[in-house]
């Protein structure tokens, strides 16, 4: 699903009144409508008590006169509150001539502030898309005088204040809205953790916009979701063998993080490989035989860490990090495997593809000389932390995705930047972030778990590499959010998730 800019967006809107002989009117009924069933389905009447409806002079402000009319003919108990402008757009006023005349319609004034006591269900109908500018003055007002009421708050659209997809000083007067209701596609400042305490929950609802406008339109960034991932497994031919899903190799581990190595090793065998060698220092040889037979063992010459590259023409792909430790002889092991993986041969025509992690990573950022041996299209998974010290410290979230993207491109590599919404970037620029996940996996562990996971995807064959990563990510998400519904969130760990890959690739 593509994300678009604000500016697309009004593009959007226009194209489908355009294709769908549709006039504005009626596109803003159909959102207000949809804005309605999911009001409906959240808040019963007795519920939701009274509601305040706080309209604005443009289009959100007419989305939320039309939604004010369809809640009072659905019995609700409604008041609009509207503040003053000089200009009303024509949507604005033809939903204003059409409230029922006894619905109670108050004027917003700086000494008339609208009364908001504690638990009032307030819909936030201010600004949506068309936000020009930093709110000042009243509107700014009325803001910080909802934020300090003890309100529910549900935004139509966006919370009025937050742009749709630039970065904003700290201290601007921004809704905090509980859930924020937003119509077909969702926008680029849901997704970043600098905005949630704006955003609440969001929820996208349909409202038909035009198939053809969106698919025409160019954008870096990409939302991830069930219907993306629809049929991204190739299921496994009747006369497969083995060797058809690829050899990967694991260079993980260190004295007192065996269990990195263990998760990534279970994680990769759960996800499909054929085959998978896991090289551990000496200090996991045990382990590592004992709580995964299906894994080949190679043991590190060192008891501690891992010391020795070992021969790597039998594997189709390779993965470090995990636990690895940042010791001085596995810097010079990762710069051995960067070599290698990069030089081609007759026999071996493409790099070797690689998925490089944790400690690995670290390693990367303190000898960034090395970043240029990566062959095309290795995997790196660095959390926001792991990620500023291969690069830089971001000034905020926007700016991480600028420094995101721009890595990818110069390195040419596929970053996935994990978080809550992981953003996977590629070596053409585009920006894909994941749906699915939840709070429970932020549990030592679940890292190892996904370089696991990405490990047996970039060793099968038939996956082109940014395709194994997307469903890497995603099934990952899935995974953790089917096994939360088990062990709810404080009770998950990371082996847990290892536990629902097979039914979470199942279901792709
Ligand atoms: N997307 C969809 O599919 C559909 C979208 N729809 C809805 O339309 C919404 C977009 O509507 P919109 O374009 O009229 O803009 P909106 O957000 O109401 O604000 C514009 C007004 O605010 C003003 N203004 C701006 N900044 C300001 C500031 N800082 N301080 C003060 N004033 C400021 C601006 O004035 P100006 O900038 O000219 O001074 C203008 O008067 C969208 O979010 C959705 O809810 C649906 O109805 C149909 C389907
Ligand atoms: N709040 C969250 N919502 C969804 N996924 C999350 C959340 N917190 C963490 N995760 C996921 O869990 C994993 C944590 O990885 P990482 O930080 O490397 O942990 P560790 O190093 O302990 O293995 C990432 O894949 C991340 O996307
Ligand atoms: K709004």
């Amino acid at each position: 699903m593509k994300i678009l800019s604000a500016a697309q967006t009004r593009l959007l809107d226009q194209a489908t009144i355009a294709e769908q002989h549709l006039t504005s009117t009626a596109l803003m009924e159909r959102a207000a409508s949809a804005f309605a069933e999911w009001f409906f389905g959240r808040f019963d009447v007795d519920d939701a008590g009274e509601i305040l409806i706080l309209c604005g002079p443009g289009n959100n402000g007419g989305d939320g006169l039309a939604v004010a009319r369809l809640l009072y003919q659905a019995s609700y108990a409604v008041r609009v509150a509207l503040l003053p402008a000089a200009q009303h757009s024509p949507d604005w006023q033809h939903n204003r001539q059409h409230l029922p005349a006894a619905l109670p319609v108050a004027e917003i004034s700086a000494d008339q502030l609208p009364d908001i006591p504690a638990g009032l269900l307030v819909i936030d109908a201010l600004f949506g898309t068309g936000l020009s500018r930093p709110l000042e003055g009243l509107p700014a007002a009325v803001v910080a005088h909802l934020n300090q009421a003890k309100a529910r708050v549900v935004a139509i659209d966006i919370p009025s204040g937050l742009f749709t997809d630039a970065p904003q000083a700290a201290d601007t007067a921004i809704v905090k809205a509980d859930h924020t209701v937003s119509f077909s596609l969702p926008k680029l400042a849901f997704l970043l953790p600098q905005n949630a305490e704006y955003v609440g929950q969001w929820h996208v609802r349909d409202i038909q916009l035009s198939g053809q406008f969106i698919a025409d339109t160019a954008t870096p960034w990409h939302y991830t979701d069930e219907a993306t991932m629809r049929g991204a497994l190739p299921a496994r031919p009747k006369f497969s063998h083995k060797g058809t899903f690829g050899h990967a190799l694991l260079l993980a581990g260190s004295r007192g993080k065996i269990g990195a190595a263990m998760l990534a090793t279970n994680a990769c065998l759960r996800s499909g490989v054929g085959l998978l060698t896991v090289q551990v220092p000496g200090c996991g040889y045990d382990i590592l035989q004992i709580s995964a037979p299906e894994a080949m063992c190679l043991t590190d010459p060192h008891l501690d860490f891992i010391s020795a590259l070992p021969d790597l023409k039998p594997y189709q792909a390779v993965g470090i990090g995990p636990g690895l430790g940042q010791d001085a002889a596995s810097l010079a092991v990762l710069r051995q495997l960067l070599e290698f993986a990069s030089t081609t041969s007759e026999n071996r025509p493409r790099p070797l593809p690689l998925i490089i992690d944790a400690d690995a990573l670290n390693l990367l950022g303190q000898h960034r000389e090395l970043l240029a041996l990566m062959p095309e299209n290795t995997v790196l998974t660095p959390h926001p932390k792991e990620f500023e010290r291969l690069t830089e410290k971001a000034r905020d979230d926007y700016h991480r995705l600028e420094l995101l993207r721009n890595f990818a491109q110069q390195y040419r590599c596929l970053v996935v930047l994990k978080g809550a919404y992981t953003c996977i970037a590629t070596p053409d620029g585009e920006l894909h972030f994941n749906s699915t996940g939840n709070p429970g996996m932020a549990t030592g562990g679940s890292g190892d778990v996904l370089t696991g996971l990405l490990l047996a995807l970039r060793a099968d064959a038939r996956l082109l590499p940014f395709q194994a990563v997307r469903l890497g990510v995603y099934a990952h998400g899935l995974a953790g959010d089917l096994a939360a519904a088990h062990t709810g969130h404080a009770g998950l760990v990371a082996g847990d998730i290892v536990r629902h890959i097979g039914p979470a690739l199942m279901r792709v």
